[in-house]
């Protein structure tokens, strides 16, 4: 199995009573590459990624990150392993502000007895902290640490859920439908804050079905079937007709000069 790939999944079944969400779904991702995961509604990409991110114990198949098998029990088990997930609605709590964003569920705490015992939170460091994980993701226009975040633009305030998933993780961001409620410039910042992500050397799993967007920023494009995968293609030689194609089962992956397994 290669070692290129921090995640795999293989095999994986879930089923709800008589539906089948995955049918033997296999999943493949390498260090440092933003890779797309596009299909039809309820094709199971949902079922996949809460596999993948603890929100969901599939039925069986196995998973492994880096090379290890790993059974998650929880999201926050796949966050201890370093995947950090954002979700299309649960991204922020929006009567806080910026740095109680970014720390929610993990504040830092006062050194020795004061945080150990008092648990008093260490303000100072998580507001530094949030600042330099804002302007590291090239998100200075946001000025004040303690603005709430329901003050902001939808795609500011994306752009604070990528950034908390982003500062956090060690291997692997996983983002569903980051852009579905963005306009045009809000979604061009978060486009450019996941490549960012990748460039920082994490792999990014983009679950998206806005097709020029995917065109735009994924490394390889796994197209979900039916609750499995049945292709990886590469914008390089796919277009996005033949992808839609193959995602409506209107063309087989096979018949494509490409093949249907990218390298
Ligand atoms: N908790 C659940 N209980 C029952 N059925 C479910 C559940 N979750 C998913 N399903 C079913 O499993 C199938 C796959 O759903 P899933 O949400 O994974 O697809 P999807 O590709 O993410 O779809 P969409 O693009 O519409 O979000 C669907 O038929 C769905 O109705």
């Amino acid at each position: 199995m290669s070692i290129t790939n921090v995640l795999e999944g293989r095999n994986l079944v879930k089923r709800y009573g008589h539906v089948t969400a995955m049918d033997g779904a296999d999943f493949d991702l390498r260090r440092g590459e933003i890779l797309a995961v596009i299909g039809d509604n309820g094709a199971g990409k949902s079922s996949l990624i809460k596999a993948l991110s603890g929100a969901m114990i599939p039925d069986s198949g196995e998973i492994k990150l880096d090379g290890n098998p790993i059974s998650f029990k929880s999201p926050m088990d796949a966050r201890n392993s370093g995947i950090e997930t954002v979700y299309q609605n649960l991204a922020v709590s929006p009567s806080l502000g910026i740095a109680n964003n970014l720390y929610l569920g993990r504040e830092r705490r006062r050194p020795g007895i004061l945080g150990s015992v008092f648990r008093m939170l260490d303000r100072k460091a998580m507001e530094d902290e949030a600042k330099q994980k804002l302007s590291d993701l090239g998100l200075l226009t946001i000025q004040n640490i303690n603005q709430a975040v329901e003050t902001l633009s939808g795609g500011q305030r994306q752009g604070v859920a990528v950034a908390r998933a982003a500062a956090f993780a060690k291997h692997v961001v996983i983002m569903d439908e980051p852009t579905a409620a963005l306009g045009v410039k809000e979604s061009r910042r978060v486009l450019n804050l996941i490549k960012d992500v990748r460039d920082r050397g994490l792999s990014v799993v983009l679950i998206s079905h806005n097709m020029p967007h995917v065109f735009e920023v994924a490394d390889r494009i796994h197209i979900h079937r039916l609750g499995k995968r049945v292709a990886v293609i590469k914008p390089s030689t796919h277009t996005m007709n033949d992808a839609v194609a193959i995602m409506t089962g209107a063309m087989n992956p096979e018949d494509h000069q490409a093949g249907a397994f990218a390298e």
